[in-house]
């Protein structure tokens, strides 16, 4: 199982700033989608070059468009680049095909996708490499997690890795580990630990690891 630490309300330096903290002790970095947002593609290029043997997930939550996005997110340096559940399946299936050329993966976002595991069990024979449930922040603020979707996706995913992300904390960790996801995402659960991110990315870190 791997730790993948999502970083979204930062700016460049900010997010060079955590990772110097943290990265002994995740495996990949998410240039989150805010960051995206604010920076540009120039986010993940410059992290990318700063921390070059971890892996970097730009969060582009792509809905159209699938091989043009990719494309652009890999040339900027991207190991793993997200596309929405939600998308047609021409727009999973160009950003594969893509992802395939350039030597990078896709993740699909399943955030405010319905019908989890019908859809979960169509995508997972896309060729993506992660499927991840997601409680996105608004969904986190209406109390809802994505832990009984991920017990749900697991009954039906074979083919691609499972992951799960959105509000995830140290004391929730046990739960998630225990329902056995390939990868863990922590964003808010690392970075808003005021002066010990770095304790708890290697509490984080051990926990996952013994999984
Ligand atoms: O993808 C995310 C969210 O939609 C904002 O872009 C977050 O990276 C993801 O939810 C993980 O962050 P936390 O919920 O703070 O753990």
């Amino acid at each position: 199982m791997e730790l993948q630490l999502a970083l979204d309300l930062v700016d460049i330096a900010g997010a060079k700033d955590i990772i110097n903290e943290v990265a002994d002790y995740i495996d990949i970095v998410e240039i989150g989608t805010p960051v995206v947002i604010n920076e540009g593609l120039r986010a993940v290029k410059e992290v990318k070059q700063a921390f070059p043997s971890l892996r970097v997930l730009a969060d582009l939550k792509i809905m159209d468009a699938g091989g043009y996005e990719v494309m652009k997110a890999s040339e900027a340096g991207a190991d793993i680049i997200t596309v929405l559940g939600v998308s047609d399946d021409s727009t999973i299936r160009g950003a594969v095909k893509e992802a395939k050329k350039q030597n990078t993966k896709v993740m699909v976002d399943m955030i405010n996708v319905k019908n989890i595991e019908e859809r979960a069990k169509e995508i997972d024979q896309m060729d993506v490499d992660y499927i991840c449930v997601h409680s996105g922040y608004d969904h986190q603020a209406a109390g809802i997690s994505s832990f009984e979707d991920l017990l749900k996706i697991k009954r039906v995913v074979s083919h691609a890795k499972t992951a799960i992300a959105g509000g995830i904390k140290l004391a929730t960790l046990p739960q998630v580990i225990d329902a056995g996801p390939d990868l863990v995402i922590v964003g808010g659960g690392i970075t808003s630990a005021q002066d010990n991110k770095r304790a708890v990315a290697a509490e984080m870190k051990q926990l996952v690891s013994q999984a």
